[in-house]
């Protein structure tokens, strides 16, 4: 059978790789530049736009650290959460583990609380309003150092029971995960899960250190692991998660269009792939907009689009019960 939009709008959805800064639309960093008196760069939401034409990985974060400069107040934060979680709604995500980068914010004086709090209460509310779930992951900067890793680690101390894994993100060529062994040593030992960038333009060495020196449950992107068969077939047997982001993917150029991504490849030889938004507001596209691209470019059958709806619920850190509940509602075919 063909597929359409009903049915991949009917498929729950299970959102593993989201940076919240990555949600912040040109209209609400307008809106929030002019609340809290900073001044862009841009003259207008149409000029920022135009600006999102991205070479590679850098290019973009350049912009995104830039936007994240109008986030000031818990309320901000709360903004910015609340209008990805109306997203969510639309798009039938039901459960989120979004990423935040609290030393962008930190550096610039910004409290942890004031970000953590912001983010945590509007996922509070969309549990209550729309039953989403959801679980906050905090992500080191790698292009910072492992010092400053370790100290932000231990600003998250207070507020761990809100925190339910820890990730690295940010440049990756340059900065290998193995600089990071010891704050994810020390991540591990006070109970959080883990979960690293690595294989996005970096190379499958990345992904070796990664699983073996931070010790991670899933990769984020990982698409390059295909230049490593070793590699491919330790990834297929353990069937550890790799959260692929195909509209980010070719926006940085990882591929030149959606017709040359390997998702449907990776899919194919037994991965356990996922696919993910990863900075929506800068890529234009939402969960849908992801689904709707693969499909069109890749034409995936419905028992693809089933695996990596099952394979999106068992790589989250949900509940068991929750996980059995988002089961439950996959289309039987
Ligand atoms: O895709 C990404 N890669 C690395 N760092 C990031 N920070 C936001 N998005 C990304
Ligand atoms: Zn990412």
């Amino acid at each position: 059978m063909t597929i359409d939009h009903a049915f991949l709008q009917s498929l729950p959805k299970v959102e593993l790789h989201l940076h919240i800064e990555g949600t912040l639309e040109p209209e609400l960093m307008f809106e929030l530049a002019q609340r809290n008196n900073v001044a862009l760069p841009f003259d207008s939401v149409d000029q920022l736009r135009a600006a999102y034409q991205f070479n590679d990985l850098q290019s973009f974060l350049d912009l995104y650290y830039q936007g994240a400069s109008v986030l000031l107040t818990e309320q901000d934060f709360y903004d910015l959460t609340w209008a990805y979680l109306e997203r969510c709604q639309q798009d039938n995500v039901q459960h989120v583990e979004i990423f935040f980068d609290p030393q962008t914010h930190t550096d610039r004086g910004i409290a942890f609380a004031t970000v953590i709090n912001g983010i945590k209460r509007a996922l509070h509310d969309a549990q209550q309003q729309w039953q989403i779930s959801y679980g906050i992951i905090l992500c080191f900067l790698r292009h910072l150092s492992e010092e400053q890793a370790l100290a932000t680690l231990a600003q998250a101390e207070p507020f761990k029971q809100h925190i339910i894994g820890i990730g690295l993100d940010s440049s990756e060529v340059g900065h290998p995960p193995q600089k990071f062994a010891r704050a994810f040593a020390a991540a591990k030992q006070q109970g959080y899960r883990l979960v690293a960038h690595a294989g996005e333009e970096g190379p499958a060495e990345y992904i070796w250190e990664a699983l073996q020196q931070l010790s991670v449950e899933r990769i984020d992107h990982g698409v390059r692991c295909v230049d490593d068969e070793e590699l491919v077939a330790l990834l297929v047997n353990e069937q550890i998660p790799l959260t692929v982001c195909p509209t980010s993917n070719v926006r940085l150029k990882v591929f030149e269009q959606m017709s040359e991504h390997n998702l449907k490849q990776l899919l194919e030889r037994g991965l356990k792939v996922t696919i993910n938004s990863d900075d929506p507001a800068y890529f234009g596209g939402y969960m849908m907009e992801n689904y709707r691209q693969v499909e069109a470019a890749l034409g995936l059958s419905t028992a693809q689009w089933l695996q990596l709806s099952r394979n999106a619920i068992e790589a989250s850190f949900a509940s068991p019960e929750r996980k059995a509940e988002l089961l439950e509602q996959l289309p039987q075919r």
